[in-house]
């Protein structure tokens, strides 16, 4: 009986964001290098002569379906929870926008990817984000709920 693996695939993407209402630096509009570690886990293919065969998923599918539904969509943008100034200028001339409606904390983001990567059918375990070289978070897939993450939707400004 074949055990099960974990198997992990590592991406990156430079966006920007801002938290309004941060009590420090961060709610400057600033700028990360994020690090996204998606950990898929799963009993490898017993299937001879398959070119699966040992794999729990091929590397080269794991990028490519979290890079087109995922990777590119968030990277070069501004990350946004629809309450920073600077939204309106951003749109009006054309500059890259991930709309994302919740606070852009490593917390958030990292609970909305790994949705996201639940909801295309991968057999996620877990993701972890780095935001910088010493800060992460980290997300069991098994502790996302179905309906998704519950965050606190943005309405008036988050400053208050
Ligand atoms: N729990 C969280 N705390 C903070 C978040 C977050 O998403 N979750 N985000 C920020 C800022 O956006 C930014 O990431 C700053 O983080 P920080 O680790 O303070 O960055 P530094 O450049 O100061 O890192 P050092 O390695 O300590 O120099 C703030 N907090
Ligand atoms: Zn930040």
């Amino acid at each position: 009986m074949m055990n099960e693996v974990s198997v992990c695939k590592i991406f990156t993407f430079d966006a920007a964001h801002q938290l309004i209402g941060h009590k420090g630096k961060c709610s400057n509009l600033h700028g990360h290098t994020y690090k996204l570690e998606v950990v898929l886990k799963g009993k490898p293919l017993v299937a001879e002569g398959h070119s699966d065969e040992g794999f729990v998923i091929d590397f080269s599918d794991i990028k490519s379906s979290v890079q087109q539904s995922l990777i590119d969509r968030l990277d070069h943008a501004f990350l946004a929870m629809g309450n920073e100034p600077v939204l309106e200028t951003l749109r009006s001339t054309g500059s890259k926008v991930a709309l994302l409606s919740f606070r852009t904390t490593a917390e958030n983001l990292s609970s909305y990817i790994a949705h996201e990567l639940k909801l295309m059918g991968l057999p996620l375990h877990s993701v972890k984000l780095w935001e910088t070289p010493t800060s992460w978070a980290e997300v069991l897939a098994a502790e996302v709920p179905g309906e998704g993450p519950a965050y606190r939707l943005h309405g008036g400004c988050d400053c208050e």
